[in-house]
């Protein structure tokens, strides 16, 4: 029956409340680190496109920032951006974790997606922290939760059960030609990732003010050569809203700041396959986040 099965291709995107697991599950689907994950809520900006190519679909991921309440011009074009991603995406996976209870966020965001045209599936993610019982449980106070294509339990820690996810989301994609050419997993520019993975390293560790009042631009990339073998050197600049982050980032005598460009380095030469140089800059921007000048250079 396998070939007679039609060709599907289209969009698909994780929701769920901060912290529900998203951008984990879509690094287990894709494999490949491309969004970025933290233990901290809202970490996620910019949206992010993998590409899962299977012998009879293609799925393509893409990951938003969660909704929440705009207090700034970036939290509306947050909420924007999500909004207009709902709209045109095929499937949505609904991510609510086994281990937290079922709650307003989750009910919030359900009756959002409910009315649009993609198929709406639910993920119950982080399965591995909790009993088989309670798995059980949680997937019946889902089930009543809404209206769902389909309910699927998943770790995206263990990868129990990655596979039953894709196959759910690629079921339920239109019938289609092949959108992206093979072996592409993303098309996101190579800049945003590498801004990520600094902006990533940056947060490392760090209290919880700091996620919203960051930012990471890259200047500038030069390919340069060391001793014979290529090498790239990038300029970032970090962008904090006030003098007391600026030190947090930086640390005593730069030690941290020294850190955070240690593992960034690392981060992006694994991304580009190459050596790496990267020249770190920390500025503050007072109230970048409601500039509109400046929110265009970071790229919202
Ligand atoms: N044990 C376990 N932990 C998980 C699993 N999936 C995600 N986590 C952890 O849960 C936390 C949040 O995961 P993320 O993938 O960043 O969550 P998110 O929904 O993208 O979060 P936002 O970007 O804030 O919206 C991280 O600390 C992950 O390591 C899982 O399957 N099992």
């Amino acid at each position: 029956m396998a070939d007679t099965e039609p060709y599907r291709a289209g969009f698909a995107c994780f929701v769920g409340r901060p912290n529900a697991g998203k951008s984990t599950l879509t690094n287990a689907i894709i494999g490949s680190k491309i969004a970025i994950t933290s233990n901290r809520p809202q970490t996620t900006r910019h949206v992010i496109r993998g590409i899962l190519h299977q012998e009879n679909s293609q799925l393509i991921l893409v990951d938003t920032p969660g909704l929440h309440r705009p207090r700034t011009l970036l939290g509306q074009r947050l909420n924007d951006l999500v909004r207009q991603t709902w709209t045109e995406v095929d499937a949505i996976g609904l991510c609510i974790p086994a281990n937290e209870k079922v709650g307003p966020g989750d009910r919030f965001i359900t009756r959002e997606i409910t009315d649009l045209r993609a198929k709406v599936i639910a993920v119950v993610t982080k399965a591995d922290l909790v009993s088989k019982d309670e798995l059980a449980r949680q997937l019946m106070t889902v089930q009543e939760l809404g209206e769902f294509a389909d309910i699927v339990p998943c770790s995206a820690t263990t990868g129990e059960n990655i596979d039953a996810v894709t196959k759910v989301l690629s079921g339920h994609l239109p019938e289609s030609p092949q959108l992206y050419p093979d072996g592409m997993i993303t098309e996101e520019p190579e800049r945003v990732l590498m801004a990520e993975m600094i902006r990533e390293a940056a947060l490392e560790g760090v209290k919880d003010e700091l996620p919203h009042s960051i930012a990471v631009v890259i200047e500038d990339i030069e390919d340069e050569e060391v001793d014979g073998s290529p090498r790239k050197r990038i300029f970032a600049e970090i962008f904090v809203e006030r003098n007391s982050q600026k030190s947090i980032v930086i640390g005593r005598r730069g030690e941290r700041l020294k850190r955070v460009g240690t593992k960034a380095r690392k981060d992006i030469a694994k991304l580009v396959d190459q050596r790496v140089y990267l020249d770190l800059h920390v500025r503050v921007a007072k109230e970048w986040q409601r500039d509109p000048k400046l929110l265009r250079r970071l790229g919202f």
